[in-house]
C-alpha cells in the first residue's frame, strides 16, 4: 500500500516550490513564485490547512485538464462534439478533462481511497462509432501529459483512458470522502468560446470541504457590473478554497501572485450587482428580473456561462448569484461543489429559496426548494424575502389569481 510519506513526496516533487509550510504558496503551479497576502482574516485562517494536500492535487489535476481544454478550445472542430441522450452538448475536451483529472487523482492519492462522482460517462465512446473520437481524446490525453514533463515517459491507453472516465460513476453519499468532478461545466460556452470551469471538489461526510475552479478564459481584473472593459486584458484564472484556509484566485500560467479573494461587502442591495446564467434556457431570467426589481437592482445582470460565476463574484465582481432552472430540471453536485466552498471561504452564503443550505450528502443529484442563491451575510434576508416573494408573484400568475 502506498505509505503517505510517498503521496507527500510526489506533492513534494511535483510542486518543488510547496515545501510542507503552513501557507499556501505557488497553488500547485510552479513557474512563477506566489505569495499568499493575507487578508482580513489574517493568519489565523490561512493556518487551518487539514486538507492542504488535497487542494494542491486538485489544482495540478484541474491545471492540466484547462490545458487540455484551452488546446481544443483554441481549434474546436464539429466532429468534436457530440450531444448526449439529453441533448446537453459534450465534446473532446470534455472527456479527456475528466480522464486527466481521474488518471492524476487515482495515481496520487493511496490506492482504495479515491472516489469520483462525475458528470460524463464512457458509454457512448464505448460504442462502435465513438471509437475515432476515443482515439482523438486519447491523443490529447497523452499530448498533455507530455507537455507537462512531471510524469515521465507514461503512455496511456484507449483502454486506461475508458477505465478513467468510468471512474466517474460513483453514487456518492453521506459518508466517506468523494471527489466531484464536471470536467468542463458550461459546455456550451466552451464550443461557442466563452467562460466555462473545470470544476473540482471534495465531500467529506456529505459536506463540501475544498474545492479547486480552473477558469480558462476568465479575466483576471474584475467583471465591471456596466460593462465597462478594463485595461488589463490577461485571463485564465484558478481558484481554489478549503474548509476553513479562506479562498484563493491565482493566475493560470502562474505568473501572478496568489491572493486572498472576497465576496463584496456592499450592504445596499441597489448597489449591489448580480449575476446568472449565459443561457436562458438554464436559469427563468424573467424571475431573476422581477427579483432584481424587487431589490432595487438598477445594474444589469452579468451573464457568464458555468461556476465561473462563483469564482467572480467570490472576488466580488458581483454580490449576488441566481439560478432558478426550469420545471422538472434537477441539479447535480459537480455544477456546483466547487463553486460553493469557493464562494464559502470568500465569506459568501449559498442556500436555496426556502433559505436551507445545500445538502450534498444524497448521491448524485442536490434535492433542494427551487433554485440556488448566493450572496453575502448582509444581504441575505433581504435577497431571500425577495426571492420568495418573486416566486409567489410568479406562482399567482401562473394560478391567474393576485398575489395578495
Ligand atoms: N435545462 C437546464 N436547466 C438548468 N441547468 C441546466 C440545464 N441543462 C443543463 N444545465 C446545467 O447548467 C450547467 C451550465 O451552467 P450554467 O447554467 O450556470 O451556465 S450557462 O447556462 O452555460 O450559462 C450545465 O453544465 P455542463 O453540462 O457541465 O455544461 C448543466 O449541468
Ligand atoms: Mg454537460
Ligand atoms: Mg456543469
Ligand atoms: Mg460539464
Amino acid at each position: 500500500m502506498q505509505a503517505l510519506g510517498a503521496r507527500r513526496a510526489f506533492l513534494r516533487s511535483s510542486f518543488p516550490c510547496s515545501r510542507s509550510s503552513s501557507s499556501w504558496k505557488a497553488l500547485g503551479n510552479c513557474r512563477a513564485p506566489s505569495i499568499v497576502r493575507l487578508g482580513r482574516r489574517g493568519v489565523g485562517a490561512i493556518r487551518s490547512m487539514a486538507y492542504e494536500d488535497d487542494v494542491r492535487l486538485a489544482i495540478k489535476a484541474v491545471s492540466l485538464a484547462s490545458r487540455l481544454c484551452q488546446a481544443v478550445q483554441r481549434k474546436l472542430v464539429a466532429n468534436e462534439t457530440q450531444a448526449k441522450a439529453d441533448q446537453s452538448p459534450v465534446t473532446v475536451a470534455d472527456y479527456g478533462s475528466q480522464a486527466l483529472v481521474s488518471w492524476v487523482l487515482e495515481r496520487e492519492l493511496p490506492p482504495g481511497t479515491f472516489h469520483l462522482i462525475a458528470e460524463e460517462d464512457s458509454e457512448d465512446l464505448r460504442a462502435e462509432d465513438g471509437s475515432e473520437m476515443l482515439k482523438r481524446i486519447t491523443q490529447l490525453v497523452n499530448e498533455t501529459i507530455a507537455a507537462d514533463g512531471s510524469f515521465g515517459s507514461t503512455v496511456l491507453s484507449e483502454d486506461d483512458v475508458l477505465t478513467a472516465i468510468s471512474r466517474g460513476d460513483s453514487p456518492g453519499g453521506p459518508s466517506g470522502r468523494y471527489w466531484v468532478l464536471d470536467p468542463i461545466d458550461g459546455t456550451r460556452g466552451f464550443v461557442r468560446g466563452d467562460q466555462y470551469a473545470v470544476a473540482l471538489g471534495l465531500l467529506d461526510n456529505g459536506e463540501v470541504v475544498a474545492g479547486v475552479l480552473g477558469c480558462p478564459n476568465l479575466p483576471l481584473a474584475s467583471i465591471a457590473a456596466n460593462g465597462a472593459a478594463s485595461d488589463d486584458k490577461a485571463v485564465g484564472c484558478v481558484f481554489a478554497a478549503s474548509r476553513g484556509a479562506g479562498t484563493v484566485m491565482q493566475s493560470m500560467d502562474g505568473s501572478r501572485e496568489a491572493q486572498r479573494v472576497y465576496v463584496s461587502s456592499v450592504d445596499d442591495s441597489k448597489l449591489a450587482a448580480f449575476c446568472e446564467s449565459f443561457e436562458a434556457a438554464h436559469s427563468k431570467q424573467g424571475l431573476t428580473a422581477n427579483i432584481a426589481r424587487i431589490l432595487g437592482v438598477s445594474a444589469p445582470p452579468i451573464r457568464i456561462d458555468s461556476q465561473a460565476k462563483y469564482g467572480a463574484m467570490a472576488r466580488g465582481d458581483a454580490v449576488i448569484y441566481l439560478r432558478f432552472p426550469h420545471a422538472g430540471y434537477r441539479e447535480k453536485i459537480w455544477d456546483h461543489a466547487a463553486g460553493l466552498i469557493v464562494i464559502t471561504e470568500a465569506g459568501g452564503e449559498v442556500f436555496d429559496a426556502a433559505g436551507k443550505p445545500l445538502d450534498f450528502s444524497m448521491g448524485r443529484f442536490l434535492d433542494l426548494e427551487k433554485g440556488i442563491i448566493a450572496t453575502n451575510p448582509s444581504l441575505r434576508s433581504a435577497v431571500l424575502a425577495a426571492v420568495q416573494t418573486a416566486i409567489k408573484e410568479e406562482e399567482s400568475a401562473l394560478k391567474g389569481v393576485s398575489p395578495l
